[in-house]
């Protein structure tokens, strides 16, 4: 039995999903959870993209301690020296460099002939070589790439010390037989190839991410990438607990495992939904709300006369359980730190303690306060106290009524201390707490997407706010929780601005370099 090692780019390539933009505490919070569901690489960020990046991948590199953290580079001396300043203090480090292989990239991208792709290619990997020694290289478009040059380009960056030669299927167009015979043609055809590591990234354009990344490891891919939920660019990436269940599920077929621990994946997955907003489809394979559930009565028969009837997979397998550790007003610190880590939070003992804070102000107003309560309630800790806030929502009035038009004013704390009064009136509640928000940060913002969800049931549930910001082309995700769903709005939206200021500077900081 083979063991499949797992490289996450949740952090990475789930990150450029549309509207997703995760911090600097977000990404640690994820990272430090894929470390517990036990991959092998996290690739944490591309640090040459933004200051930012690079902060995150830093702090990713220093706090995580037994993955290898990544970081992905163009194949220029700058993206892999930025690489490196972000991850000097990574207790295993790898480089991740990358360059379109394919004639339609070479010609329109990079506008660069074959021999240019291998000579850029080849130097980047030596340059790399001067900080890393683990290197991946990926062959961009490789799937579309003649496998002649395929082979060519990967002796070369072999020879110059890539460790890991990574074949991505980067626009979702290739089939299992397909790419599965790209893996053993480079078996055959790149002497050294079987001494390194041979690595599928697959993206879901055509929904065969799954299925072909099943097909390389039958074709010898050694290492799957790939991002929890399968969130990511476009139609996203192939979903690493479906790769997972697939080889656990059908090792008579594969021959293969991952090292990873199953019972962390529905916690992983629910962390990586709430700190991305990217909502799980309740279809969704092995993860989705209705994965374990039987509806029709012809199933549940079958169900209760044996699970095997219609169960593939049991949901405590992936880690779905129903612990019941009742949490309240009376409870104290050390059950609270317990009920953290039961949860998937590794918290220092300030967050900790600011949590336990809040925690108790949510017990004053509800009677029992359920775990998806506190999941709620520590994101938004972690959300609203990242260190990159320009404004603080300090409080929010409305007054409205089913006859008069609403009016909101609002009180913002700006980070060099000054209050910001302002009110506006509105078509109704949220908008005009809105209205009145832009006219205290002074920010003009589009709102491309706003949603609403409860958090948990009853008249006292926790309300979860999601809203989608536009300025320019920067456009931002913001998300708010409080049992006030007004408040959870403005909370939101000063989130979302706050992120767009963010942004907004490290572009600044990036065209001016
Ligand atoms: C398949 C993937 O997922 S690849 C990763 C994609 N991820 C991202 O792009 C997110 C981060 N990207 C960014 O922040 C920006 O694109 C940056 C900072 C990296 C670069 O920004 P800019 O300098 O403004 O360049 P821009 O994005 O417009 O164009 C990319 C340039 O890189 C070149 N390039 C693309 N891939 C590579 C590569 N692997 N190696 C070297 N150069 C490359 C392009 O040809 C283009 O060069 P040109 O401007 O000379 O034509
Ligand atoms: C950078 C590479 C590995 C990538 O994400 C792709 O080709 O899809
Ligand atoms: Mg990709």
């Amino acid at each position: 039995m083979r063991t499949i090692e797992i490289f996450d780019t949740t952090l990475r390539d789930g990150e450029q999903s549309p509207g997703v933009n995760l911090n600097t505490q977000e990404k640690v919070e994820i990272a430090l959870q894929l470390e517990r569901l036990g991959v092998t690489r996290i690739e944490a960020g591309f640090a040459a993209a933004s200051p930012g990046d690079l902060r995150s991948v830093a702090e990713v590199a220093r706090r995580v301690k037994h993955a290898t953290v990544v970081s992905l580079a163009r194949s220029t001396q700058n993206d892999i020296d930025k690489a490196y300043e972000a991850l000097k203090d990574a207790k295993d480090a790898c480089l991740h460099v990358f360059l379109a292989t394919s004639p339609i990239h070479r010609e329109y991208k990079l506008r660069m002939t074959k021999e240019q792709v291998i000579e850029n290619a080849v130097a980047a990997v030596k340059h790399g070589k001067k900080y890393f020694s683990q290197i991946e290289f990926s062959a961009e478009d490789a799937s579309r790439t003649e496998i002649e040059f395929l082979a060519e380009v990967a002796k070369a960056v072999i020879d110059a010390g890539a460790t890991i030669f990574n074949i991505p299927d980067t626009v979702g167009y290739t089939t299992p037989k397909e790419y599965g015979n790209i893996f053993r043609e480079m078996l055959v055809r790149v002497p050294g190839a079987e001494k390194i590591k041979l690595s599928c990234h697959c993206h879901d354009d055509l929904g065969m991410a799954v299925a072909n990344s099943l097909a390389a490891i039958e074709g010898g891919a050694t290492q799957v990438e790939g991002t929890i939920n399968g969130i990511g660019e476009r139609a996203g990436n192939v979903a690493l607990e479906e790769v997972a269940l697939a080889l656990d599920t059908r090792k008579d077929i594969y021959q293969a495992t991952t090292a990873l621990n199953l019972q962390e994946i529905a916690r992983t997955s629910k962390l990586v939904s709430r700190l991305t907003g990217m909502i799980i489809p309740g279809n969704k394979a092995v993860v989705g709300a209705n994965a374990f559930a039987h509806e029709s009565g012809i199933h549940q028969d079958g169900v209760l006369k044996h699970a095997s009837t219609y169960e593939i997979i049991q949901a405590e397998k992936v880690g779905f359980k129903s612990k019941q550790l009742v949490m309240g007003k009376h409870s104290g610190r050390a059950a609270f730190k317990d009920k953290l880590n039961e949860l998937g939070y590794t918290l220092e003992q300030a967050e900790i303690d600011k949590a336990f804070v809040a925690f108790k102000e949510l017990c004053d107003k509800k009677k029992e306060v359920s775990d998806e309560d506190i999941l709620a309630l520590i994101d938004a800790k972690l959300v609203t106290e990242s260190e990159n806030e320009t404004f603080k929502l300090e409080t929010v009035q409305l007054a409205y009524g089913n006859t008069t038009v609403p009016t909101a004013s609002v009180r913002l704390i700006k980070n060099d201390g000054t209050t910001i009064d302002e009110a506006a009136i509105g078509n109704g509640s949220v908008d005009s707490i809105y209205k009145a928000i832009d006219r205290a940060t002074g920010e003009e913002v589009e709102l491309v997407d706003y949603r609403i969800a409860s958090v948990t049931h009853g008249q006292d549930a926790l309300g979860e706010v999601f809203v989608r910001l536009q300025q320019g082309d920067i456009i931002v995700q913001g998300r708010g929780v409080s049992t006030d769903v007004l408040e959870a709005s403005a909370f939101a939206y000063i989130r979302a601005i706050n992120k767009i200021i963010e942004k907004r500077g490290e572009k600044l900081v990036v065209s001016a370099q």
